[in-house]
């Protein structure tokens, strides 16, 4: 099973979350452990890390949310602490209120001695509510900034990041999991966090203002805050550790969907019969995800109801203590009153706090991960701003390179040298698997060796500026991408659209008969999900790619497998301008089919990540070894045929 996976895995056009998805065994890979087995550590958070996270999230979030707009946060901000001023000012001027209506006298009276501290009440109130609409408009206006924000953030990031990070499997987890939650939650984070600041404030108000009234009476407040705290956090708690554990089953079932629900992958899934295989996978996902987003529930579920059952009993305490103090004549009637409406008031803060600390603690755990991405990502980044790359170069040389792709048991390459002079067609011929597309890209700078040493004119590749050098060089693909994107983009490749050149690219890939066919030219949209798209063949495409290659103004052209889709006629007239030096480019040529390599400059066969054999044609035939072996096999086959 594993292997008919790979073979739609590994379909040029499967989706990406296939393409790169890990796919692991039949049974191993639907063990719950599978999952649990990743950090295990970040899961065991005591209630003390999550006080002692709180501040540094909201500091996060606060920096997050400044960048993306100093004005909203300030707004935003500076409106919770002034609404927290008037909502004291407010809880005393109460008290007076009341103190003025109980006291003794005929009512007429005592209502107009009430009136000015009535009048003060009602503009506190008036004022806090102004200041609370106005924080909350910029609050609203900071989250699609954060969130635009935050996404730019990753994807600088993950275009960024070494080739060799996407064939890690812990890399794929964190990145999912900084996507798909922490991205969103980047922006419930700064909204939580300023719902917490404006919350705490009206809790503080509330304390407060008890503690004008009578010191005694500020505790009482506090009471009522502990169980519901305890049960937020662990309701939080309880949905991270969900989601932790079924980070990688989430990602199998895209995995999955995709096989099942994406055009590319359709005719395999029918033509090996694998509808019921991949139901059945997909059913062992979909029953793990079940099994513990029910687990969660039911947790959830009990810890909420313990914690209303507590703060109920808390708040009853409270009631009862109040009617104590002024039964004790501690408290005059007017405080008790004025007591009850600020332990109201605080309450309904302390709900609103304990609510938005179990948003910002929730949501705080996946901008975590969002945040752990980022440092991840920033230490696996190419290095950018190193010396310029010169182009075009005299001497581009592997010195005695070793490469091992992360995880695998053994070196794709190893002691592995080649040099490339300017103007060379240079070939790189060997069985499957036997390092020439590892060579190549290590060449082009997409991966750096272990040991050893790329120089382009005696620079190591290490040290120059990635994205100048990559300026300087052309890589067409094995697995070239399809860009679900009109014609003329998949050729210019995000260069600026020169017509003439484009033309040439298009003439020199024989593209140009494929654009010809196309009702909209070079308009044509070439993706059949969408409305008037295009879908080409195999072979079409493969032209399409060589003309992206040709178009680029590039000192070094690596061809590899550039015409394994290509008709005869194609192929001739490809191999043609290859041979003729493609307008003056350096060529690196990688092809299975010998008789067109026949006239390269140099020919390297490589045989297990080595250098078997190096020199021309004829020098390599005079030595009668792997590659003489190899070009008689195929000269024999073609002899059969004739
Ligand atoms: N992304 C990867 N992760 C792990 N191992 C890889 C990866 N890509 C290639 N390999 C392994 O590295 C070795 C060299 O692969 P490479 O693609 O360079 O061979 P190749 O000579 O180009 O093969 P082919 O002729 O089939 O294209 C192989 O053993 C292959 O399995």
């Amino acid at each position: 099973m594993r292997l008919k996976l790979r073979r739609l895995g590994a379909s040029q056009r499967t989706p990406s979350s296939a393409r790169d998805a890990d796919v692991p065994d039949d049974r191993s890979g639907l063990d719950v452990a599978y999952w649990e087995s990743h950090d295990e550590h970040l899961l065991t958070t005591t209630l003390a890390t999550i006080a002692r996270r709180l501040p540094s999230l909201v500091t996060g979030a606060l920096r997050l949310a400044w960048e993306a707009s100093p004005r909203d946060t300030a707004a935003a901000v500076s409106g919770a602490l002034a609404a927290g001023v008037f909502t004291v000012f407010g809880l005393v001027a109460t008290s007076d209120v009341l103190a003025s209506l109980f006291a003794a006298g005929p009512t007429p009276e005592r209502v107009r001695a009430a009136l000015p501290s009535l009048l003060l009440v009602a503009g506190a109130a008036g004022l806090r509510g102004a200041l609370l609409t106005g924080a909350g408009w910029a609050q609203a206006r900071l989250k699609p900034l954060v969130e635009r924000l935050a996404e730019t953030r990753l994807f600088e990031l993950t275009t960024r990041v070494d080739l060799t990070a996407f064939d890690d499997h812990d890399f794929h987890n964190a990145m999912r999991r900084a996507r798909d939650s922490g991205v969103p939650d980047s922006a419930t984070v700064v909204e939580t966090a300023v719902s917490v600041l404006t919350a705490a404030v009206g809790v503080l108000a509330s304390a407060v203002a008890l503690g004008l009234l009578h010191p005694v009476l500020t505790p009482l407040l506090l009471v009522t805050a502990l169980p519901a705290g305890w049960a937020a956090v662990r309701a939080a708690r309880l949905g991270y550790q969900g989601f932790y554990r079924l980070s990688a089953a989430r990602r199998r079932k895209f995995m999955l969907s995709d096989l099942m629900a994406e055009r590319l992958p359709a005719a395999e899934v029918r033509a090996y019969g694998l509808r019921g295989f991949l139901l059945g996978q997909y059913a062992k996902v979909a029953d793990l995800e079940q099994e513990v987003q029910l687990d969660v529930a039911r947790r959830r579920t009990a810890a909420k109801a313990a914690g209303d059952l507590m703060t109920g009993v808390a708040t009853a305490g409270v009631y009862v203590a109040l009617g104590a103090l002024l039964a004790a004549g501690v408290v005059p009637l007017a405080v008790a009153g004025a007591a009850v409406l600020a332990v109201r008031a605080g309450q309904g803060s302390l709900t609103g706090l304990i609510q938005a600390m179990n948003r910002l603690y929730e949501a705080g755990l996946y901008f975590g991960d969002y945040l752990t991405f980022r440092e991840l990502a920033e230490e696996r980044a190419a290095p950018s701003g190193g010396a310029l790359a010169p182009a075009p170069f005299r001497r581009l040389t592997a010195d005695d390179v070793t490469f091992t792709y992360p995880g695998a048991g053994r070196p794709a390459l190893s002691g592995v040298s080649v040099t490339v002079n300017r103007g060379e067609v240079i070939a790189l011929v060997g069985e499957n698997g036997s390092g020439k597309t590892t060579l190549a890209k290590l060449l082009a700078g997409l991966y750096r060796p272990d040991t050893g040493a790329v120089r382009w004119d005696g620079a190591d590749l290490a040290t120059l500026d990635a994205d100048a050098l990559r300026r300087h060089v052309s890589v067409i693909a094995q697995d070239h991408t399809r860009w679900p994107l009109t014609v003329r983009e998949n050729i210019v490749m995000g260069e600026a659209v020169d017509e003439r050149r484009l033309a040439a690219a298009a003439r020199a890939s024989g593209a140009h008969e494929v654009v010809a066919a196309l009702p909209d030219g070079y308009d044509a949209l070439l993706d059949r999900r969408f409305r008037g798209g295009h879908d080409l063949s195999g072979g079409q495409w493969q032209r399409i790619a060589v003309a992206r290659g040709f178009y680029r103004d590039a000192a070094l052209v690596i061809f590899d497998e550039p015409t394994s889709a290509l008709d005869a006629r194609a192929e001739h007239a490809l191999f043609e301008r290859i041979r003729s030096h493609a307008d003056g480019r350096t060529i690196v040529l990688i092809t299975h089919r010998l008789a067109s390599v026949r006239y390269a400059d140099r020919i390297y066969v490589l045989d297990h990540g080595h250098v078997a054999e190096q020199g021309t044609h004829e020098e390599l035939m005079a030595r009668d070894g792997l590659y003489a072996d190899l070009y008689a096999l195929q000269a024999s086959a073609y002899q059969e045929v004739s």
